[in-house]
């Protein structure tokens, strides 16, 4: 923009009535109190929207055009760039204890160009206000949407993505990642929340499953997790809590008579990363006999290790893609037949590669030892460590239905012999998961594999969990042959935070920008609020929807659309600060031009939207 086509103007007096922008003038009650040099001073013009090339088809005779160079979307991810004025920029704790309210009518300065008028508010309090308003609507909108948060504490200044932190990118000269890939989650990440969604909304048809009850005492909408087998002892479903609407993985037990134990409710303090945690038990006639029905936490895309590492190709949805290892003695016809023995079967595995790597046996070996360590500990044991009793999203591994066996046999005392057995469990786990095989019971071949492809400790671990000598383990006993793995375990989850963290930073506004966009929605173009159809067309309301013509309907020098979406969020970040940056908003009829700064728009945003507010909320 040429400032010099405001400096040789002698400004007229008055505003062109045929302008829409006389409505919101009307109500100010001010006169002029700065020059126009001084109003121009403080204008923004480097974020300055008004570098689009607006009015250049069908401008009024004898209106002069705001021509002003093509813009250019500068790094809006630079806090130096993005808010050049930002009250918020100050450490909170300069701020003024009180907060004075905004004025409702700004002193504002207006000079005609050439046929264009420029309104500017000339009240100095403006960025102090503007600082404070959005403090106080950050308030506002979270008390709309949320939990309220302390303004002060997280200034918007400072809200806005910095881009990638080094050690999440590539490395210095080792070529630029994709544009794409700085914008958008990795597919991995967005793949595996999307599973876990899909899992919770998938709905299972229902009508396959007519005895199934409306209601469980607080729970409804019942959904098996797996097909019922025939005479089957337990079933599980997720449900839904009828009051938080939370899913919950329910088991039911089937002709129930015991009672209660206490050692259920030692199960419910047991909270570990890799155990489900019980919620509640209850006993239910709801099903048609007299069921115990225990509460646990629902995991999302959960597979069973059995299903996920185990299972032959035609049993588990996922064998097949991971390699699973055929079974040589599968019932399965169309399962590949050993030519000789297991062993044999073992080691056309390992020279197929369907093993897995040693890292994620000890990987899951390192969850597992930490869920016995934690069970054992609370003078429990788990008695049902099998593949079919661990499941698995992600890299996570949980001992799913603890406490099952504590419900169905309250009697069972011997704890010590209990936990030995665990151990025991553990062993065979672990030979199991190595040879990708459920049928290991030729220990030496199955311990022959073992050696030739995994290291010493691997074999001295599985051999000192199947030990049946008389002397007590213990889980902890683990500890020297997991040795330096645990760091490499506790390194990769680690950096696996890191990558969640990096996502969680970039997509932290997207919900701040949403919200802001909603209030915009509900305040633009309402036909009409309180019996005033004029609403939407006046005061605080017109500018906003100067504004949101400004955002969303801007047009180059030939009348495209002109589409910027990091304007966009640049432009919604300023509004959602509050700054003091100005922006230059044109009157549809085109013949005047309002310069307000983002403190004064964000004032009229939360102003408008209380109003809007307050009547849906009044007694009809
Ligand atoms: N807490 C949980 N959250 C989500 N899914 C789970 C949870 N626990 C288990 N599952 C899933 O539920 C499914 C059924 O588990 P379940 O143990 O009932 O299998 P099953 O083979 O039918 O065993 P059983 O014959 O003993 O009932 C499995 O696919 C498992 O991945």
């Amino acid at each position: 923009m040429d400032p010099s086509i405001f400096l040789q103007y002698s400004p007229p007096s008055g505003l062109p009535q045929e302008s829409k922008l006389a409505t919101y003038m009307n109500r100010s009650t001010s006169t002029p109190t700065r020059s126009l040099n001084q109003a121009l001073g403080k204008l923004s013009l480097e974020s300055s929207p008004t570098s689009i090339k607006k009015l250049s088809n069908g401008a009024p005779a004898g209106m002069q055009q705001v021509l002003i160079g093509e813009f250019v979307p500068i790094s809006y991810y630079s806090p130096t760039n993005i808010l050049p004025d930002s009250p918020e920029s100050s450490p909170p704790a300069t701020l003024p204890p009180t907060m004075p309210p905004m004025p409702t009518n700004p002193q504002v300065h207006q000079e005609n160009v050439g046929g264009t008028t420029y309104f500017y508010s000339t009240n100095d309090s403006l960025n102090t206000t503007g600082c404070l308003s959005s403090s106080a609507s950050l308030v506002g909108a979270e008390a709309c949407m949320g939990p309220v948060v302390s303004a002060a504490a997280s200034p918007y200044a400072s809200q806005i993505y910095s881009g990638t932190p080094t050690h999440m990118g590539a490395p210095m000269g080792s070529g630029k990642p994709g544009l794409a890939a700085s914008f958008y989650m990795p597919e991995t990440i967005r793949n595996e929340i999307y599973q876990r969604n899909e899992d919770v909304f998938l709905q299972t048809d229902l009508r396959q499953y007519p005895d199934l009850p409306e209601n469980v005492e607080m729970y409804s909408d019942l959904t098996p997790l797996e097909s019922a087998a025939p005479h089957s002892m337990a079933t599980s479903y997720r449900a839904a809590h009828r009051h938080s609407g939370d899913h919950y993985a329910l088991r039911r037990l089937h002709n129930y008579s015991a009672v209660g134990n206490k050692r259920l409710d030692v199960w419910k303090q047991i909270d570990h990363p890799n155990v489900v945690r019980l919620h509640d038990y209850f006993t239910t006639k709801s099903f048609g006999d007299h069921s115990m029905v225990l509460v646990y936490d629902y995991h999302p895309g959960c597979t069973t290790l059995m299903n996920k590492y185990l299972a032959t190709g035609t049993q588990g949805p996922n064998a097949e893609a991971n390699g699973a290892f055929h079974d040589p003695f599968s019932s399965d016809p169309d399962a590949p037949r050993p030519y000789t023995h297991q062993k044999n079967a073992m080691l056309r595995a390992v020279a197929c590669g369907a093993l897995l790597p040693e890292a994620v046996l000890w990987s899951l070996l390192v969850q597992l030892t930490a869920a016995l360590r934690a069970i054992h500990s609370a003078g429990l044991a788990c008695r049902s460590l099998d593949p079919t009793k661990v499941v698995m999203n992600g890299c996570r591994i949980r001992i799913a239905w603890c406490g099952v066996a504590d419900a169905l046999h309250p009697t069972a005392s011997d704890m010590t012999q209990a936990q030995q057995e665990d151990l025991s469990a553990l062993g065979r786990l672990a030979l199991a998961l190595a040879c990708r095989s459920v049928h290991c019971d030729n220990l030496p071949a199955s311990m022959d594999l073992v050696s030739r492809t995994y290291s010493a400790d691997l074999k001295n671990l599985i051999l000192y969990l199947l030990s049946t000598a008389p002397t007590r383990r213990s889980v902890t006993d683990l500890m020297p042959m997991i040795g330096a793995r645990f760091y490499t375990q506790v390194e990769a989850l680690e950096r696996r935070a890191d990558a969640f963290e990096e996502q969680l930073a970039r997509e932290i506004d997207n919900g701040r920008l949403l919200r802001i966009l909603i209030k915009l929605g509900v305040i633009n173009e309402r036909p009409e609020l309180n019996m005033d159809a004029s609403w939407s067309e006046t005061g605080d309301r017109y500018m906003l929807k100067l504004f949101r013509d400004y955002l969303f309907h801007s047009v180059t020098e030939d009348g495209r659309p002109w589409i910027d979406q990091a304007h966009l969020a640049h432009c919604l970040n300023q509004l959602d600060g509050g700054t003091g940056a100005k922006v230059e908003l044109m009157s549809r009829d085109e013949q005047s031009v309002l310069v307000v700064s983002y403190a004064e728009l964000k004032h009229c945003l939360e102003q408008a939207f209380d109003e809007v507010m307050l009547a849906a909320g009044a007694a009809p």
